[in-house]
């Protein structure tokens, strides 16, 4: 039967070309094996037992409820890093635009652009856009994954002084660090040595309003604070005194919302950090290689809510696929099912990720229905897929 994929936003052509050509793209949700997704919140949808996996072609996970996915055996990818370099660009022009009166100095030309005597009043004109360079200022940035590693070190290059704080940093993101980024490893430093904080961590509940009054107590005054990750770690309120008192002299930001977006010194842009052409195109190839190698081969590859696990194309008869949880005794219980039956298991897999895990079996003849039901009548299996 055909894989029904599932498109909640538009995804890049050449990522759905990579479908395999049984695959048929349905405008009915209800109906997917698969969905694609980026920003569309995934939170008051139902989550049928059809639906086998979600590929969120983007980093941030926020819009998919993740616990509920798990629960019923639903796993979710995204794409790590692949529009990493659109975002880290997006920053640098942030710093700059909280540096240089870009807007303003652009606003006025196009305001006087019919003047007659504009060469001129240009000259006299450009004192009130006059601003600051970013090189030798203090940037703090705060999360070094994929986007905040390549901020960090493009600031490095660009001659700012820079601190990095990440408590969890992985060992790929911490290999590939400038070495004359500053190691800090309680966040305050930054907050009080900074002239400009960028954020980079995902919204977690540990790390939304992140930036309240608190830490803004503790900044530089003319501060100037850059948010491309969410706008859940920024409290609104408090940004917006720290805006009004002058502590805080820019807040650029790529996710508005009606308490902020008219602030002055606010800078707002419609969620563009990924919205470019190479970007959208490596996380749509990334997300479709993620689904086709887990509709085909039940590998998991970049999972967010289940652990990876890869045993390549099926080496016997046929190949099943097991999401459960994380208990003891379940792997002798599953290899029992087909040894009733005289089958034999060639291969095995299984690996777990917090509560929940998924084991890959290759046997020798094609499981029954009975052979199904026995493996769902198991306590603890959540989902099992003959391929
Ligand atoms: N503006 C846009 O269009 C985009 C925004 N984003 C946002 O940026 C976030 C980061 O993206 P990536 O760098 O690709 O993700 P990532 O997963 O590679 O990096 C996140 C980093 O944050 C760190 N972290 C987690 N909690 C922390 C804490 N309390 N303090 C300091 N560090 C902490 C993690 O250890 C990790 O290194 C995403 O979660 C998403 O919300 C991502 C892509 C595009
Ligand atoms: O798909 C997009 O444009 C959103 C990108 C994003 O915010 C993410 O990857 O977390």
């Amino acid at each position: 039967m055909a894989v029904k994929v599932n498109c909640l936003n538009p995804i890049a052509a050449c990522g759905m070309e990579l479908l395999p050509d049984t695959y048929e793209i349905t405008d009915n949700y209800a109906d997917a094996d698969a969905v694609l997704v980026r920003s569309a919140s995934m939170h008051d949808l139902e989550l049928s037992d059809k639906l086998l996996c979600v590929a969120r072609a983007g980093a941030g996970v926020n819009n998919i409820p993740l616990d509920k996915c798990a629960e019923k055996g639903v796993v979710v990818f995204n794409t790590p890093g692949a529009n990493a370099n659109g975002v880290k660009e997006l920053v640098v022009a942030g710093l700059l635009l909280a540096s240089r009166d870009l807007m303003g100095g652009y606003n006025w030309v196009k305001d006087n652009a019919s003047d007659e005597n504009l060469a001129k009043a240009v000259e006299k004109q450009k004192k009130q856009y006059a601003g600051n360079e970013i090189a030798g200022k203090k940037l703090g940035v705060i999360g070094l994954g994929a986007i905040g590693a390549k901020v960090a070190n493009i600031a490095v290059r660009l001659g700012m002084e820079v601190y990095g704080y990440d408590p969890f940093v992985s060992v790929d993101a911490a290999w590939g660090l400038s070495k004359y980024i500053k190691h800090i490893t309680n966040v305050e430093d930054i907050y009080k040595e900074c002239d400009y904080i960028t954020i980079h961590v995902p919204a977690l509940p540990a790390t939304k309003g992140m930036l309240n009054a608190d830490a803004f107590a503790m900044m530089k005054d003319g501060v100037r604070i850059l948010n491309f990750a969410r706008d859940v770690l920024v409290n609104d309120e408090d940004i917006k005194a720290a805006l009004a008192s002058g502590k805080v002299a820019k807040y650029v930001t790529d996710f508005p919302n009606p308490a902020i977006a008219g602030t002055e010194n606010v800078i707002a842009l419609p969620h563009l950090g990924a919205s470019t052409e190479e970007s959208e195109d490596n996380c749509a190839i990334m997300a479709c290689k993620e689904i086709t190698d887990f509709m085909e081969n039940g590998n998991i590859k970049n999972s967010v809510n289940y652990p990876n696990v890869n045993m390549g194309v099926c080496g016997d008869t046929a190949r099943v696929t097991i999401c459960h949880k994380n208990i003891p005794n379940m792997l002798t219980q599953f290899t029992g099912v087909f040894a009733k039956q005289g089958g034999n298991v060639s291969g095995m897999i299984s690996q777990a990720k917090g509560e929940y895990a998924y084991s890959i079996l290759d046997i020798d003849k094609v499981p029954t229905e009975d052979d199904i039901n026995a493996l769902l009548a198991i306590d603890g299996v959540i989902k099992v897929r003959a391929i």
